[in-house]
């Protein structure tokens, strides 16, 4: 009993001791913590975490509170990690161009045995190696031979809607969340997965409930720790879904690599000049093969690290693009106006009597001005990524403050988005904002939905050109209404990886009638 009693003792005193010693090592980490402003109650172990408990909404909207409470910069403990909350642009500039500020966060370690190293999760070192690669495979000579691919799709996801022509309101994301993966698995690995078509797809299942487990994971502290994860219903039902993700990728893979064999050897048996297969600009190779071409040029990539880019390019594409369109038919539906103004100008690239036959074209895409406008404002008021984080890895000026190496950095997008200082009446809907002379006033770092610096957003342009196109395939054909308009300020958001809104997005659609009388108004 007695030694029982000095082991329970010593192990309490041993844990004091520890405890002691961790914390005074870290006391000049504390120092500089202090130094910034934020709640004064902090919980030890917990920190400042009760305080965003709760559900996914809970977070957003605890954020957006602080923000108004404290001046940028603010700090936060999760537990023992402090959290450094940024919203003012010089500072996000510096922070986003920093070699310091290069490293993800603990969040993006869930997505890790899906998307192994891949440029969304990768660490500094690996990331600088593959960004360099990657990064050319995005060009407009590239981005443009996807646009028949967007087009096709989104041709397909409006004749599906046909059935609710007319009817009640209906959930638009089950329709474009479907394009959008079309698109992003088409153009990613050059074989359609026909989520549109297919009523199931065993693959496309996998992608959503990953991303949703994914989500549900990184909120609930106690899911953190893989060992208690994988033993949970959750964890088991995600290494399933990883298994199928991963073999139908792997699977894809294979048979590119056999089809590119066989067509090597057909190239040395015909020798010079008399090549049949066509490597014409027109010819449009996929993300996997423009990979597997530079593997062959330059053996850089493994099949694994090809299969986790590819992986990457789905799960951080389709998401984002899927609820961004979404939030874009809501603002149209709410402001018929805008709605109108965005038609016309379709209608000067299609003329008066679109008949919707002629699919969109990657020369048509420049001609849609406003709608750009429309899109930007969009995800200004509702950024699809409300917070970035990244790890700071040694001491960061960020003019009067430092970052003190080990906190993490948190970018507050929508506060930034939504500031009066930088944008007068923030709620108003107003897609003007970004008129090029609008935009010259204002610093650049305002307004920043795919982030900025080099661990930006690599899909910008493609989702963009993506998004155009859903978008001006949808309003050529139908008028976009809902039944009651919701104020901006009453649109509840919650975060879940991606911003959702609280209230799916329900909304109904009409068929468009020729326009008789058409007059110009974009001359
Ligand atoms: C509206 C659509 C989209 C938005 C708003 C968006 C936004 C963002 C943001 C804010 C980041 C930075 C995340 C961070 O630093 O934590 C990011 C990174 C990334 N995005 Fe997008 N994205 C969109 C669409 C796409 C598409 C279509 C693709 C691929 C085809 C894509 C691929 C990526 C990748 C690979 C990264 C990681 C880049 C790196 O770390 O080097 N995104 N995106």
């Amino acid at each position: 009993m007695c030694l029982l009693h000095n082991i329970v003792a010593s192990a309490f005193l041993g844990g004091i001791v520890y405890w002691l010693i961790y914390h005074m090592r870290r006391l000049p980490f504390y120092q500089k913590a202090w130094k910034f402003s934020g709640p004064s109650i902090v919980l030890p172990i917990l920190g400042n975490a009760l305080y965003f408990a709760g559900n996914t909404e809970n977070i957003l909207n605890k954020f957006t509170e602080l923000s108004r409470a404290y001046p940028s910069p603010y700090r936060v403990w999760l537990g023992s990690e402090l959290l450094i909350i940024l919203s003012r642009p010089e500072e996000i500039k510096t922070v986003l161009w920093s070699e310091k500020a290069i490293e993800k966060t603990r969040f993006f370690e869930f997505f890790q045995p899906w998307l192994g190293n891949g440029l969304f999760t990768a660490p500094g070192e690996i990331w600088r190696v593959r960004r360099k690669l990657i990064g050319p495979t995005f060009n407009l000579r590239i981005l443009e031979s996807f646009v028949t691919v967007f087009a096709v799709q989104s041709n397909v996801m409006v004749r599906k809607m046909e059935t609710e022509l007319n009817g009640e309101e209906f959930l638009v994301f089950d329709y474009v969340s479907m394009c959008t993966l079309d698109i992003i698995c088409e153009t990613a690995m050059g074989v359609s997965v026909g989520a549109q078509v297919n009523n199931h797809s065993s693959y496309v299942e996998a992608v959503e409930k990953s991303l949703k487990i994914i989500y549900r994971r990184a909120f609930s502290i106690w899911l953190h720790p893989p060992a208690i994860f994988n033993r949970t219903q959750a964890g088991k039902e995600q290494n399933k879904h990883i298994k199928t993700m991963h073999n139908f990728t792997s699977n894809v893979i294979q048979r590119k690599r056999k089809a590119l064999l066989n067509r090597n050897t057909k190239k040395t048996a015909v020798k010079y000049g008399e090549d049949t297969e066509s490597d014409s600009p027109s010819e449009r190779k996929a993300f996997l093969d423009l990979l597997m071409q530079l593997t062959d040029d330059k053996m850089k990539f493994s099949d694994s690290e090809l299969r986790e880019e590819v992986d990457t390019m789905i799960a951080a594409g389709s998401d984002t693009t899927s609820n961004t369109v979404s939030f874009v038919m809501l603002m149209l539906a709410s402001y018929p106006d805008i709605q109108e103004k965005a038609y016309l100008e379709l209608c000067e690239i299609y003329g008066s009597y679109d008949s919707n036959k002629r699919i969109v074209t990657y020369e048509d895409l420049p001609r849609m001005r406003y709608l750009e406008l429309v899109i930007k404002e969009t995800m200004r008021v509702l950024p699809i990524i409300a917070l970035i984080t990244r790890t700071i890895t040694d001491d960061l000026d960020i003019g009067e403050y430092t970052l003190p190496k080990g906190s993490l950095a948190v970018i507050d997008i929508l506060s930034i988005h939504r500031n009066e200082e930088f944008w007068p009446d923030p709620l108003k809907f107003n897609p003007d904002r970004f008129l090029p002379d609008e935009v010259a006033e204002r610093h650049a770092y305002c307004y920043i939905p795919f982030s900025a610096g080099p661990r930006n957003c690599i899909g910008l342009r493609f989702a963009m050109m993506a998004m155009k196109t859903i978008l001006a395939t949808m309003l050529r054909r139908y008028i976009i209404k809902k039944d009651k308009i919701v104020p901006l300020d009453d649109v509840k958001l919650k975060s879940e990886g991606v911003t959702k809104p609280v209230e799916p997005i329900m909304l109904r659609i009409e068929e468009r009638r020729r326009r008789m009388n058409f007059a110009s108004t974009f001359a």
